[in-house]
């Protein structure tokens, strides 16, 4: 099972994630106003310090809907992995795969009252998707980091229309591993991606939180298997 954790922005974030045992580092860059916003240079500076460790690999997420500059981006920051987590298109995806060996991860937004996106998982699925990412939106339409809870029963509903492999997202702690044992059971389930849990009151990211919800997630035997 992976595990991703989102929003690094120093080199000390990158030790910390690494000492305790994450898979993936999101690294912001294209998400307008947000606290992990990196420029084009941190972006390139983490992204090396992440391909110096054992095991994480960093991805790109962002909110840009323009391929071309996306895939200069991850060119230019040498980052294989892309979490499209606005509300692009599926031709964006095609643009992408077409430009590359890359893996593209494209986020679901579960709302209150559905999936945003369930009309088009289909052309998702064709444009290329790699991986899909299940994630709540606020109840004022915000996205990113929103600390809330997905339904299980709604994540299954998504889980069964797609064809490609999924991480959840969405107030994922240490915890509640039991409320999504559906989850965890389900062929198309790879792992977890989590932003609120793995940091402290003051906003940084924490060993020990990461390391905490790796063990209430992750199974004895776990392969650490990608995709
Ligand atoms: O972490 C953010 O603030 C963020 C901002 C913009 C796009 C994506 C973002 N992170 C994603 O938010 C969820 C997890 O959030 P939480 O654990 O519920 O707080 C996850 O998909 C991150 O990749």
């Amino acid at each position: 099972m992976l595990v991703k954790i989102c929003g690094a922005v120093s080199a000390g974030d990158m030790a910390s994630l690494d000492a305790a045992g994450a898979d993936l580092v999101g690294l912001w860059h294209g998400i307008p106003g947000g606290h992990a916003e990196l420029s084009a240079d941190e972006l390139s500076a983490l992204a090396a310090a992440a391909h110096r460790t054992a095991r994480l690999r960093p991805v790109l997420v962002t909110f840009l809907d323009d391929a071309e500059t996306v895939h200069r981006t991850m060119a230019d920051a040498r980052v294989r992995w892309v979490q499209l987590h606005g509300y692009q298109p599926p031709g964006m995806i095609r643009a992408l795969k077409a430009a590359g060996d890359l893996t593209v991860i494209k986020v679901l937004h579960i709302a209150a009252d559905g999936c945003v996106e369930r009309p088009l998982i289909a052309s998702y699925e064709r444009a290329g998707t790699d991986l899909f990412l299940l994630d709540a939106v606020a109840e004022d339409g915000r996205i990113g980091s929103t600390a809330r809870q997905l339904e299980c029963a709604a994540v299954i509903e998504i889980a069964d229309r797609i064809a490609r492999p999924f991480l959840l997202a969405g107030g994922i702690s240490a915890d509640n591993r039991a409320e999504y044992q559906a989850v965890v059971e389900h062929p198309r389930f790879r792992g977890i991606d989590l932003d609120t849990a793995a940091r402290d009151l003051g906003g940084r990211l924490r060993a020990d939180r990461v390391m905490a919800v790796r063990r209430g997630w992750r199974a004895a035997d776990d392969s650490g298997a990608v995709i």
